[in-house]
């Protein structure tokens, strides 16, 4: 199911510049909070952002052992966020573990595949994957699957293979969104909101193309116009 609203990513350094980016809204945002942000503010900041009535993606990544992510995964469901994350790398024992931590709460888990800043040479060079990008993905969001997780984290690239894979139902939480005129920066597979509704991604993901523009508002308004196919 599309969700309406692009959440945006909270890369910032601290609560004030938080607070004074969300204070130019009005309107309930779906928000992610990434390492950035959680390693300096910790959880505190977590509630006082759920407290102004924003949706969370807590986006901490948790890769280690199953017994270590089950355990971060319990106090994280007493944060009431909206979605967690985990690296499907961590292997299906270790992503059942996370959805045992998450039991009782409403918080969707999803997967991390292949990062967005990642190329296909460099998942074959440095990861020695011996596939196309879009297999090792799709390999990762079955396993997801198979986990029992509500999604995955892939690009737009991937989304359609995704649904194909593993239904309509299963997420695809798109980063590597850039509105046509916007640097690509550190990222490899980038698509435009158009681009990500036409290939069916879930929800997208975007962070400087609207928290480092001249008019954050006005950037989002109009990312979130092109994304809803206004
Ligand atoms: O594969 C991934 C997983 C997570 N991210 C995160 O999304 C945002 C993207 O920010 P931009 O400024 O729009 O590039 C950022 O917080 C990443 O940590 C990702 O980009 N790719």
């Amino acid at each position: 199911m599309r969700n309406v609203r692009p959440i945006i990513a909270l890369d910032f350094a601290s609560k004030e510049q938080t607070l004074e980016f969300l204070s130019n809204f009005d309107e309930s945002l779906f928000v992610k909070i990434g390492m950035e942000l959680f390693y300096q503010e910790g959880p505190e900041l977590v509630r006082e952002v759920n407290k102004r009535g924003h949706d969370v993606f807590l986006d901490l990544k948790l890769h280690d052992i199953p017994n270590t992510v089950e355990s971060a995964m319990r106090g994280i469901a007493k944060l009431e966020v909206a979605m967690v994350n985990v690296h499907a790398a961590g292997g299906l024992k270790m992503m059942k573990a996370a959805k045992r931590g998450l039991e009782g709460s409403k918080t969707q888990l999803i997967a991390v595949t292949q990062l967005t800043s990642t190329s296909e040479e460099q998942m074959q060079k440095e990861q020695l994957i011996n596939a196309t990008l879009e297999d090792s993905v799709v390999h990762y969001a079955r396993l997801a699957d198979e986990a029992g997780l509500d999604g995955v984290v892939c690009s737009v690239h991937e989304a359609e293979a995704i649904g194909d894979a593993c239904g309509e139902e299963f997420l695809r939480v798109t980063p590597g969104i850039r509105p046509a005129q916007v640097s690509v920066d550190d990222q490899r597979r980038v698509a435009t909101p158009a681009q990500a509704r036409a290939q069916g991604s879930t929800h997208i993901v975007v962070g400087r193309a609207i928290t480092k523009a001249a008019d954050p508002k006005d950037s989002y308004r109009q990312i979130a116009a092109e994304w809803r196919g206004e």
